[in-house]
């Protein structure tokens, strides 16, 4: 069969014909799209195209011979990186387009057909994506079975989709809908042939004992661990899968923040495994949400039962689908608080560089044995309020993600503070305009909330924002940095490694900043934005009562000051020393 110049195909071309091109891409003459008409179907190595066919017995237009299939301008396309799945769905009909028919006499006929399952980004917002289908018609069953072979095989060339997925459910997250909210994205990974292994959690610590026991060889064979929940249960997973696992240098101790960064360079690395740690007996940690868990402390590597195992691996991920509260995680990373984008995201394999903060409660005293209790937070790390937001909340948890605004209204009340020493290192770009917290709080104008930027001065991060979306990997240069310092009362201490962007706080943009409310700073809405974003994430931090403890930002996959920030500074690292 041949087309002429312009596209027009002979009538006398065999129905049923497909034929390839010299480059390999298949064409089908009488491929009918659901609710169109008839297309010419073709692909090359990225896209899968379709050209709508006329027929002009029903056309106005006279001006093409009666019989021919005039071509018409429009043409239509999907990328192969936007299709996630495509299925023979057998005999069954097709249907013309409004107005129009098939075959000249019917609006609708009967056919072999194959779907195919596609993203689309919503019209309003682009973050938004709907999964859609295009369903393909043809009288020979054999032309469908073709087609979904050819799309099946591209799909398999894009490796880094999973095929394997370890999924923890939580089913009381956020208003208690984490199993609905499963069931509903749970047909997209089906129809995408993504094996499942769902654990639905009974209790607090559930998922994390299930990753810090699983060996490393099983594993393995998952591609990634999903978590359908909120904020605090995705850093309850990360926890399970790093603290035995992730080798990481400790941050510098108190101590080591008197010499230059330098001194940071030369702390060595650690392996760790899962122990109950000596502290337990004295209450060090009081989390809230983990109230009967472990401690899991670093020991020597000679203590590893299994051989060494680098993780994460290139192609392990950690995914998350929102249930939760406040899901500033999900917000940040997908621009969307919506579970079909994120399951429509893991699916396609797609992926976003995420910093981890490291939260070390170090030992008591220099000599003392105990090793530095550790835990990980996606997205903000807090202190003061954030803490006792988040302990009181969790006395109310019967009333949803209103829990915190009530909770959070209390605490404010009460304004408590805390005196602490903040050191921190200033990344490059935010030299120029540092002021010193000392200088600014303490100085001419002790109400105004230091580090304020102009707006104009502010690069907004937003999901796939340029900083986010920069792929360099590896540790910046701290050469040459100096650890400045803040001493005294606060009401609040924050650190965040993302936006904690989220439906109450909407323009939040926090990325690696350290905000500190002193007790004369009367920022009220401040405190309550910050703290209601990241309410969900601060399990890790509830026992800061007791023992010094020391938080520092750490890369794990990449380490960029970025953005400016409303109410902090940028930051490379910090630690914090509390008195109490
Ligand atoms: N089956 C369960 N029953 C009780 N608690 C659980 C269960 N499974 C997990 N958890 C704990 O609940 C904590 C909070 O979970 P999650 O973050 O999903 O809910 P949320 O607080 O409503 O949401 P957000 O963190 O977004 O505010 C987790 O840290 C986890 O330890």
């Amino acid at each position: 069969m041949e087309r002429n110049e312009n596209g027009l195909l002979g009538d006398d071309s065999d129905p049923n014909a497909s034929f390839t091109d010299a480059e390999g891409s298949i064409y089908s003459s009488d491929i009918f799209l659901d609710y169109v008409g008839e297309v010419i179907l073709s692909h090359d190595s990225d896209v899968l195209s379709w050209k709508f066919v006329e027929s002009l017995q029903n056309e106005e237009d006279k001006s093409s011979c009666l019989g021919m299939k005039f071509v018409s301008k429009n043409e239509t396309e999907v990328k192969f990186s936007d299709i996630y799945a495509v299925d023979l769905i057998g005999w069954g009909p097709v249907h013309a387009s409004a107005g129009k028919f098939l075959f000249g006499q019917s609006s609708e006929s009967e056919m072999y057909r194959f779907a195919v399952h596609v993203v689309l980004k919503s019209k309003n917002n682009s973050s938004h994506w709907i999964p859609s289908v295009y369903t393909f018609g043809h009288k020979n069953l054999e032309i469908c079975k073709t087609w979904v072979t050819q799309i099946n095989s591209y799909l398999e060339t894009e490796a880094k989709r999973p095929k394997s997925l370890m999924v923890f459910v939580h089913p009381k997250s956020g208003k208690g809908q984490g199993r609905n909210i499963w069931e509903a994205v749970a047909p997209l990974f089906s129809q995408a042939k993504v094996k499942t292994k769902v654990i639905v959690t009974e209790r607090a610590g559930h998922a994390r004992d299930v990753l810090a026991s699983i060996t490393n060889k099983e594993l393995s064979s998952f591609d990634g661990v999903v978590a359908v929940g909120g904020d605090g249960f995705f850093n309850e997973i990360l926890n399970g899968l790093l603290l035995s696992r992730h080798k990481a240098p400790y941050p510098p101790t108190p101590g080591d923040s008197k010499h230059p960064i330098e001194s940071e360079c030369n702390v060595s690395t650690h392996s760790a495994e899962r122990t109950v740690a000596e502290s337990r007996n004295s209450n060090e940690d009081q989390s809230p949400l983990l109230l009967d868990s472990e401690h899991i402390v670093p020991q020597s590597p000679n203590s590893e039962q299994e051989p060494s195992y680098c993780f994460p691996n290139e192609l392990f991920r950690f995914g998350i689908i929102p249930a939760g509260s406040t899901d500033a995680i999900v917000i940040c990373t997908t621009g969307a608080r919506d579970p079909v984008t994120s399951a429509l995201h893991i699916v396609l394999g797609k992926k976003v560089c995420l910093d981890i903060a490291q939260v070390v409660r170090w030992k008591k005293t220099h000599d003392s044995k105990v090793e530095p209790c550790l835990r990980y937070a996606a997205s903000f790390a807090g202190y003061g309020f954030y803490g006792d937001v988040i302990t009181e909340s969790e006395k109310y948890r019967w009333m949803g993600p209103k829990r915190y605004d009530y909770a959070g209204t209390k605490v404010f009340l009460q304004h408590r503070s805390y005196e602490a020493e903040v050191n921190y290192l200033v990344a490059d770009s935010e030299k120029e305009s540092s002021v010193s917290p000392e200088t600014n709080a303490e100085g001419g104008g002790g109400r105004k909330l230091w580090c304020l930027r102009k707006k104009s001065d502010r690069v907004s991060c937003r999901a796939n924002c340029t900083v986010c979306n920069d792929t360099v990997i590896g540790a910046p240069n701290l050469q040459g940095l100096k650890w400045l310092k803040s001493k005294g009362r606060f009401l609040s201490i924050g650190a965040a490694v993302i936006s904690c962007r989220n439906e109450k706080a909407p323009d939040a943009d926090l990325t690696h900043s350290i905000s500190l409310t002193r007790t004369y700073t009367f920022s009220l809405q401040c405190s309550f934005r910050i703290s209601f974003s990241c309410a969900g994430t601060l399990f890790s931090l509830q026992g800061a009562v007791g023992p010094p403890w020391i938080l520092i930002l750490s890369n794990i996959i990449k380490l960029e000051p970025s953005h400016s920030n409303l109410w902090g500074k940028r930051v490379y690292g910090m630690w914090m020393v509390s008195y109490l």
